[in-house]
């Protein structure tokens, strides 16, 4: 058994339900992105990244409107844009202040997250939320303020999710070798990818998921099911 240092963890689907992003956070966002894309255009980061969003589209030139029009279909569409998951993040920030949610979190993570820690290894999150969401989402959580156990973030600014180049980026940023880093997540063509980069994987198949027959990476029913 490789000595496992440091762990990365995907969040939708690996620590948390898919239903609480599709069903109250996207829901959240794109209500309110209209009017919150109206009252902070003028703020240098939303601009920045309007423009990204529109440059992405391959828009010569957009209207304010044609671009909120693409944002609420690429939310609609569940992209994994980096533009749309930065607009998306500072729209939550309200909702978690305002106590409107709390990020779910499946009953195991936190304690085996806090075990883990306890154990000396490093934690990480690599998420395609923007790396401000994932820090909101894991402060204000079912469990409490996980924040602290975490010793950095990533997001597709790091690079895109299924491409082994993002996980060689990442185990240089965090100063670890890939052979003992496990990286977490539900999607297949994620590990696919970090394994290319030599990262040990552990595939989240939640019930009432099952694995297919022959997996081609070790599967775990939850948090608990990981011995390290
Ligand atoms: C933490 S932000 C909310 C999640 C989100 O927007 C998302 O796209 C999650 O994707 P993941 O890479 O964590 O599966
Ligand atoms: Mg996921």
């Amino acid at each position: 058994m490789i000595e496992i240092r440091a762990v990365v963890t995907d969040i939708e689907g690996t620590t948390s339900a898919i239903t609480f992003v599709r069903d109250v956070l996207f829901p959240y966002a794109r209500k309110r992105l209209p009017a919150f894309v109206e009252t902070h255009a003028d703020q240098p980061e939303v601009q920045h990244w309007l423009h990204e969003a529109a440059k992405e589209a391959g828009f010569i030139e957009a209207s304010r409107q044609e671009v909120i029009e693409l944002l609420l279909r690429w939310i609609d569409e569940d992209r994994k844009s980096t533009a749309l998951k930065a607009l998306q993040g500072m729209i939550w920030k309200a909702g978690y202040e305002a106590g409107d949610y709390v990020a779910h979190m499946y009953p195991e993570v936190a304690a085996r997250l806090r075990q883990w820690r306890a154990d000396g290894l490093r934690l990480y999150v690599y998420s395609s939320g923007s790396v401000p969401a994932q820090q909101l989402f894991f402060r204000h959580s079912e469990a409490g303020d996980l924040t602290p156990l975490f010793a950095g973030y990533f997001d597709t600014e790091t690079g895109p999710k299924r491409e082994a180049e993002s996980y060689r980026r990442i185990a240089t940023a965090i100063d670890e070798q890939p052979q003992h880093t496990l990286f977490l997540s539900d999607i297949v063509e994620e590990l696919d990818a970090a394994r290319e980069a030599g990262f040990q994987t552990g595939w989240l198949v939640r019930p009432p998921l099952e694995a297919p027959a022959r997996p081609r990476h070790p599967v775990f029913a939850d948090f608990d099911a990981i011995a390290l």
